[in-house]
């Protein structure tokens, strides 16, 4: 299991943006593009790694979550929601100030209410600035925050939770070795 993702993780192109040295893969960009089969391989690890038990929702963020949430909550039955990079003004929405290693963005939250459960689910995790604006984000509506899981860990960013991750990496600035799995 996972030989899909590792492969299309160890040929990975790497390149700058400043000073981040930036992998171009499938999961993370979508591009060149991505296989159904690698789609199947990542949503059987998730569903084998997290804890369903009673999970109202699953949270994913604009872009690069999207089709991973998509492939998910098609396996698991559960509903998805996308927080996006643009508002729209409706009751209870909670903006998101997400920082990356190489951009500064808002996102917004809809559709999470208190007292439901949710899991979080995205491509990757790098300084763990997405994942730490999100969970604050969601915990500001009262609702729980059940398990999160990306499919790719880079570095050692504290997210203030545990994090599941499928595989784990490291990048130079040519390659992406892949150092840990989930299996
Ligand atoms: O741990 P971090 O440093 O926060 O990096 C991880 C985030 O970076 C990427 O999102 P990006 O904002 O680039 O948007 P995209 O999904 O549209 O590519 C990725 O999809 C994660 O959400
Ligand atoms: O190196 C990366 N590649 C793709 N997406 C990312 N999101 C954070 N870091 C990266």
């Amino acid at each position: 299991m996972l030989e899909r993702l590792i492969h299309s993780l160890e040929t990975s192109p790497v390149m700058k943006r400043g000073e981040y040295n930036y992998f171009i893969n499938p999961i993370t960009d979508g591009v060149p593009l991505l296989e159904p089969a690698l789609l199947r391989e990542i949503g059987c690890a998730m569903v084998r790694n997290l804890d369903l038990a009673k999970i109202d929702k699953i949270v994913v963020c604009e872009a690069m979550g999207i089709h991973i949430g998509v492939a998910f909550s098609m396996m698991t039955d559960i509903p998805l929601v996308v927080v996006r990079k643009r508002p729209y003004g409706l009751p209870g929405e909670v903006a998101v100030h997400q920082t990356t290693g190489y951009s500064k963005g808002e996102l917004y939250l809809n559709g999470v209410a208190a007292g439901e459960r949710v899991v979080i689910i995205d491509d990757v995790c790098s300084t763990g600035g997405t994942l730490r604006a999100l969970i604050s984000a969601i915990e500001s509506t009262g609702a729980e925050i059940a398990d999160i899981c990306v499919v790719i860990g880079r570095g050692d960013a504290d997210i203030g939770r545990p994090l599941k991750t499928l595989v784990k990496i490291e990048v130079s600035e040519t390659q992406v070795r892949v150092v840990d799995t989930c299996l």
